[in-house]
């Protein structure tokens, strides 16, 4: 359940401008400020984050017109201010996204996914286990890409005659969300004064994923009864997540003070939702928290009086992960020996990302 006594986020909102142009004091503070989102809540928004929004915006587009975005329903979804409906929508079958499959199995994270492959699942490794939560599986397509020069993880691009533009765009987008990650490292190595250079060069490769999602439609009622889910609760396996997402809503974050009980994480115009993930909690000796999300009915939507349908809704996150020799160990300012031991083994972050993804698919 929602629980009813928070309002709509306890999540900090920060103006990340301050660590972009700001003097060293304005950027320590803003590196304090997420620190402390980070051990609280696991979530920040950060405004003024310096990916231009207008290029939020045409991934949106092209996320529309990849999932079939009907002009129908558009309205409801992005309000009359955005421009995301600018374009010229055009519906792209499924044999033309089936063009560009995402591999079976649960190594190669890239193409297109249709509703209901993929069931994120929450520390599930047993093999029955993963296979009773394939019984309700999200409803929701996706279509993944990752670092052009990812040797391991190639990209699955359709045919550019079938989507003339999207590949370099998508290639495009994911520098700048890149560049985001490696100035939101560099403002945790700050608050934990990491000496330089920081943590960016953890990430030199860039090994990171962007990932476009769709949920389309779908009645209340199944929402509510749990015959579809859009998707589970769950955390992330990587470093850090940036989530852009329309104006639908429906992503609730657990409570950390308890366990069970969600909090909406509504859009905020302008501005990305950063979180932490596994990897980053445990190289954080769990300083920082790597909370549990998942996304179900808007907020407006859970009185049933009026509308019986769930508008479609779309987001996109982007994954980033440490390059995969890193040797995931307690970072400084994160443990010392009399009061804070380390509570892990060291590991690399190959080791660990192999043991969440084969989770995912199969
Ligand atoms: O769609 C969303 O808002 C959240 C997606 C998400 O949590 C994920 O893909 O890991
Ligand atoms: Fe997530």
């Amino acid at each position: 359940m929602v629980s009813p006594n928070l309002n709509d986020s306890d999540i900090p909102v920060v103006d990340f401008d301050k660590f972009l142009q700001g003097s060293e004091s304005e950027k320590e503070d803003v590196a304090k400020q997420i620190d402390k989102a980070f051990r609280e809540v696991g979530f920040v928004y950060l405004r003024n984050h310096g990916v231009d929004n207008g290029l939020v915006d045409e991934c949106f587009e092209w996320v529309c017109i990849l999932f079939q975005l009907s002009l129908h329903t558009s309205s409801d979804v992005y309000g009359a201010d955005r421009s995301r409906q600018s374009k010229k929508f055009f519906a792209l079958p499924t044999e033309t996204k089936m063009l560009a499959p995402h591999p079976p199995g649960g190594s190669h994270h890239r193409g297109y996914s249709a509703p209901g492959l993929e069931k994120v699942s929450q520390h599930q490794y047993d093999a029955g286990e993963i296979a009773k939560l394939r019984e309700t599986p999200d409803y929701k397509e996706s279509f993944e890409s990752g670092n052009p020069h990812d040797a391991a993880q190639p990209n699955i691009w359709l045919p550019e005659s079938k989507l003339p533009g999207f590949k370099p765009f998508m290639e495009s987008y994911f520098t700048h969300c890149s560049n985001l990650v490696h100035l939101i490292l560099t403002a945790l190595s700050l608050a934990l004064r990491v000496p330089a250079p920081g943590l960016s060069p953890t990430h030199s490769k860039s090994l990171f994923q962007l990932r476009l999602l769709h949920y389309p439609a779908m009645e209340r009622a199944q929402l509510v009864n749990e015959a579809r889910s859009r998707i589970n609760a769950h955390s992330d396996f990587g470093t850090l997540t940036l989530l852009f997402q329309d104006r639908v809503g429906g992503l609730e974050v657990e409570d950390p003070n308890e366990k069970g009980s969600f909090r909406p994480a509504p859009p905020i115009d302008d501005a990305v939702l950063v979180n932490i993930g596994d990897l980053m909690a445990r190289w954080s000796n769990d300083r920082w928290r790597s909370t549990v999300h998942r996304v179900g009915l808007p907020p407006n939507l859970t009185s049933p009086a009026t509308k019986k349908i769930v508008p479609e809704r779309y987001s996109i996150p982007f994954f980033a992960t440490a390059d995969m020799d890193t040797v995931i160990d307690a970072l400084p300012g994160c443990w010392d020996e009399v009061g804070r031991p380390k509570k892990y083994e060291p590991v690399t972050a190959w080791g660990y990302v192999q043991m969440r993804m084969a989770a995912l698919y199969e």
